[in-house]
């Protein structure tokens, strides 16, 4: 007898031939189109992963933080032609209300924060990993569903909050055993845009738009950038002037071109001053070509990438000062980065730091005599009171399939009660690794 796997549960308990069944339909045992299930070997990854997640936010002083993952549509019609919105996953529901399951965490934690209102004193610092979503056709076969870690600090206006999040974010993958040869953090400022655009009469409406059309750059031709630049009304010499100062890879370069006392500028070199302090220099670089991809950004933006450039960019983030009031809450300054569970596995295979996750077990506890079924259970319990993991073996199998399951579940000792050895209070212990095997008296089992 084995432990045998099967492919998918055959119906272990026939129905009587007379009992009328109802054939339901054969289901689909995939999970829905973009979605994914975690069965145990990908939990545990999944697992590992949030818990560097975790243990990072915290040695940072963050708290976490969740929020439904419905929410009011209403949070995510912005009108700056992001794909975000283009993919909202929503719909109307029974009550007749437009939801949406989350595309992004940051509105969510905007809306909490106005919620509590002066409850909370600043600053705010909250991380969360929450699953977030979107309709996207499946043509192009990429996912609908995806985690990502936030952290946001709220409440801090200046560049010290984007220099603390990016700290955070090296902090992380100094942890898991990626270092500054295998990725990057390209940095820039939505000012620079800003002040460039301020020397041509373009209207405040376009700013948002602009940035959406820039951060395509790379992914579409650059003609189609240009004809959508002129459609929110930037005229050519800005255009001209724009992607110039785009392809800007030093500060020094900017200074040149936008001066010094701008607030652009300013930043930035605070910013790269204050990455000295924290030790992570090496980590970072100006790159006036990011954006992001989000409307709600206003100031520093910056994204993580593989310096092999084969992946897509694994996370983002930046400043957000008009948000919360334009949720109609106060004018709170505001920052935060995400940081997707996708791109971060698929660089980990790449460079070889998958970590190990085996399953662990410490016992594996039988009766060989199915009068002895409650002794076992008595002593797994015993052993589980001295918080000791026990896989008890709940049905009268024979002692090969116990073997053939202790060793797929790494089990660390094999308990067996017997009935001679029981009548005189012990049970056998057998150290699976070296076949080592003794009695123990029960009073003495740990
Ligand atoms: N915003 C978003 C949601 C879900 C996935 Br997968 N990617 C991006």
């Amino acid at each position: 007898a084995t432990e045998t796997p099967r492919a998918g549960r055959s119906n272990s308990v026939s129905s009587p031939p007379n009992q009328a069944v109802d054939y339901a339909q054969k289901i689909d045992v995939n999970p829905p189109k973009g979605t994914r299930d975690f069965p145990p070997e990908e939990m545990r990854l999944r697992n590992w992963l949030f818990h560097n997640f975790r243990e990072v936010s915290e040695l940072f002083g963050f708290e976490e933080v969740d929020y439904p993952v419905l929410e009011s549509e209403a949070l995510y019609i912005r009108k700056a032609g992001e794909e975000i919105r283009d993919q909202l996953y929503c719909f109307e529901d029974k009550g007749n209300r437009r939801v949406a399951l989350r595309p992004e965490l940051t509105p969510s934690l905007a809306r909490l924060v106005i919620q509590k209102g002066k409850s909370v004193p600043l600053p705010i610092k909250w991380f969360a990993i929450g699953q977030c979503w979107r309709y996207e056709r499946m043509t192009r076969g990429r996912r609908r569903e995806h985690y990502q870690w936030n952290m946001d600090i709220i409440g801090v206006p200046d560049v010290t909050g984007e220099a603390e999040l990016i700290s955070s974010i090296v902090t992380f993958f100094k942890r898991i055993g990626i270092t500054a040869k295998d990725v990057g953090f390209k940095i820039s400022s939505r000012k620079v845009l800003q002040e460039v655009l301020s020397l041509y009469s373009v209207p405040e409406t376009s700013f948002a738009k602009a940035c959406i059309i820039i951060d395509k750059m790379g992914k579409i031709p650059m003609e189609e950038i240009k004809k959508e630049l002129k459609a929110v009304e930037l005229s050519s010499d800005a255009i001209e002037d724009l992607l110039q100062v785009l392809s800007m890879k030093s500060l020094t370069e900017l200074e040149e071109k936008l001066g010094g006392a701008g607030e652009a500028v300013r930043e930035l070199k605070q910013l790269f001053s204050l990455a000295e302090k924290f030790g992570y220099s090496e980590w970072i670089q100006f790159d006036a070509s990011v954006v992001r991809g989000l409307a709600y950004y206003t100031g520093i933006v910056f994204e993580g990438f593989d310096r092999e450039g084969k992946l897509r960019a694994i996370c983002g983030g930046g400043r957000y000062d008009r948000l919360l009031s334009t949720f109609g809450g106060d004018d709170i300054p505001a920052c935060g980065f995400g940081f997707g569970d996708a791109v971060i596995i698929e660089l980990l295979k790449e460079r070889q730091l998958l970590p190990e996750v085996s399953v662990e077990v410490e016992n594996i506890v039988c009766s060989l005599d199915p009068d002895l079924q409650g002794s076992a259970a008595t002593v797994a319990t015993l052993l589980r009171g001295k918080g000791q993991c026990v896989d008890l073996v709940l049905e009268n199998k024979p002692l090969k399939w116990v073997f053939k399951r202790a060793a797929r579940i790494n089990a660390r000792r094999l308990i067996l009660v017997g009935r001679s050895e029981w009548e005189r209070g012990m049970v056998n212990v057998k150290i699976l690794s070296t076949g080592e095997q003794h009695e123990v008296n029960l009073d003495d089992l740990q």
